[in-house]
């Protein structure tokens, strides 16, 4: 696994603590011997990476604030990876938001301002960056970003984040289609759920996690580095005839009634 992405530059999007799926993508990359390039929000979030790193003994090739909510702001950081890097050859997309407020209750009482804040957050801007990204793919690439089960199906309290993740999926579907004729394939990962900062969002996480350890045909929850290996498959040449694709890491949850 130590040369799977020798030579090869990954942008990694959604570091916020130990406990990010985003994290559980940089330690498989970093063991498959990717260069690691990474964006933030936070000035938290960029003290957690920066100590997360070098715990790590990960040493970044760049680490460059991005707000996805503003189309200047992510200009500016891929201008300024294109600069100090040059090509890229993947990019992660760990990043989704919405009112907490919304993820509870009924989704019919959802407002407008909160549903567009979540397409916003969770799915316009995968385009913004894979339109960015595209420029500094010269040799191809893989762009690969994380869903969950309640784009598919109704999960109780998801709800606009659920439909947030649809127009995500049904995004990687289409920018497979604008981008592999220039060799770069956009895939998701739908993982089952994990305990991290943002679950914390959402009513009713926890009861989930009991229910799943139950059902799910592997008898247990998935963790950071399952969802991490997978992310690395959709980046490595393992998964070099695989776009527009949603591949669930989650214990086989998706396939019970
Ligand atoms: C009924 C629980 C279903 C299992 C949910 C699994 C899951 C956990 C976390 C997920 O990512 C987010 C990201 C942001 C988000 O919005 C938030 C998070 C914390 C605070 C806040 O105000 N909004 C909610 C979930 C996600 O998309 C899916």
């Amino acid at each position: 696994m130590n040369h799977l992405m020798n030579g090869k530059n990954v942008v990694i999007m959604g570091v916020a603590n130990q406990r990010s799926l985003a994290w559980g993508v940089t330690k498989s990359l970093q063991a498959a011997g990717a260069n690691l390039i990474f964006t933030y929000r936070k000035e938290r979030s960029y003290q957690k990476l920066t100590s997360l790193l070098s715990e790590a003994g990960i040493d970044p090739l760049l680490i460059v604030p991005c707000d996805v909510s503003d189309d200047a702001s992510i200009e500016n950081a891929f201008s300024e990876i294109e600069q100090k890097v040059g090509t890229i050859h993947g990019l992660v997309h760990s990043i989704a938001f919405a009112d907490k407020d919304e993820l509870c209750g009924e989704y019919v009482e959802t407002s407008r301002d909160g549903y567009l804040m979540a397409q916003e957050m969770s799915a316009y801007s995968l385009v913004a960056v894979a339109r960015e990204a595209k420029k500094l793919m010269s040799d191809g690439g893989s762009i690969v970003t994380q869903s969950y089960l309640g784009a598919e199906r109704v999960v109780k309290n998801y709800n606009v984040m659920g439909v947030a993740k649809a127009a995500l999926e049904a995004s990687v579907r289409y920018l497979a289609e604008d981008l592999g004729k220039y060799n770069i394939r956009v895939n998701a990962v739908s993982s089952g759920p994990i305990r991290t900062l943002s679950a914390k969002g959402v009513s009713g996480f926890n009861d989930l996690m009991g229910i799943i350890a139950e059902k799910a045909p592997l008898r247990r929850n998935v963790d950071q580095s399952e969802v991490g290996d997978a992310t690395l498959f959709f980046l490595s040449p393992l998964s070099r005839g695989i776009t527009g694709e949603v591949l669930h890491v989650d214990a086989g949850y998706h396939i019970i009634g």
